[in-house]
């Protein structure tokens, strides 16, 4: 059975903390596949500073270029609308039956767990994966197997707010993102 790890996100935009745990949990757990996968509409989340979706997709895509074994995995902009991940895994499974899948979430997603759509079947379909994120203590009433990365205090909140207030973003996110950032003229207003 192939062993797949899914990070799913904003990705408004994609950044180093995002790369650094995908990569972490990959090569800890051995995995065969990581798909970073963007929510269309993420539930419970205000999406402050909204870009049209298809620049996250974009962006997601050049964060992870070249990298073998990554990909991104789209199946939530087929769907439109509220990208519940149980949804979303449930139609996984019917199309990779002989899949298993990892859903890796940061420490604030551990915490926030419980109010997730439909989580008391979701946890029967998927193993979640946790990794710290500063700030954030790593406790769930839910079964969450714990991978531990390095730690960096990167956001994307933080990266739209410096390119808002003309501070670099250099280092943070790929030199690539960097880039469609500036050439784009996104986060640049609010
Ligand atoms: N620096 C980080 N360390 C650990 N986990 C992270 C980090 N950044 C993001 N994550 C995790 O990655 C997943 C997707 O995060 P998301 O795309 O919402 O980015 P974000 O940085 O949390 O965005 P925002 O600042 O806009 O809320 C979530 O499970 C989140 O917890
Ligand atoms: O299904 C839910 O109820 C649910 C609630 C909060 C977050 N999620 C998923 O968790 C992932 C990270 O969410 P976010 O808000 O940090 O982008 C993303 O794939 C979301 O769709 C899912």
């Amino acid at each position: 059975m192939k062993r797949i790890a899914i990070l799913g996100g904003t990705f408004n935009p994609p950044h180093l903390g995002h790369l650094i745990i995908a990569n972490e949990v990959f090569y800890t757990l051995n995995l065969d596949e990581c798909w970073f996968m963007p929510s269309y509409t993420p539930p419970h989340k205000e999406v402050s500073d909204e870009v049209n979706p298809e620049h996250r997709l974009r962006m997601l895509e050049l964060a992870i270029k070249g990298q073998e074994h990554f990909s991104v995995q789209d199946i939530e902009f087929d769907r439109k609308g509220t990208s519940y991940t149980f949804d979303t895994i449930r139609l996984l499974k019917e199309l990779y039956p002989d899949v298993h899948f990892y859903f890796v979430v940061g420490g604030d997603m551990v915490e926030y767990l419980p109010k997730w759509h439909r989580i008391e079947e979701l946890v029967h379909l998927v193993t979640f994966v946790g990794v710290k994120r500063p700030g954030y203590e790593l406790r769930s009433s839910y079964p969450v197997e714990f991978v531990e990365v390095p730690q960096v205090d990167i956001s994307s909140s933080l990266i739209r707010e410096r390119v808002n207030q003309g501070h670099s973003i250099q280092y943070l996110v790929p030199n690539e993102i960097k880039a469609y950032i500036e050439e784009n003229g996104l986060y640049e207003s609010r």
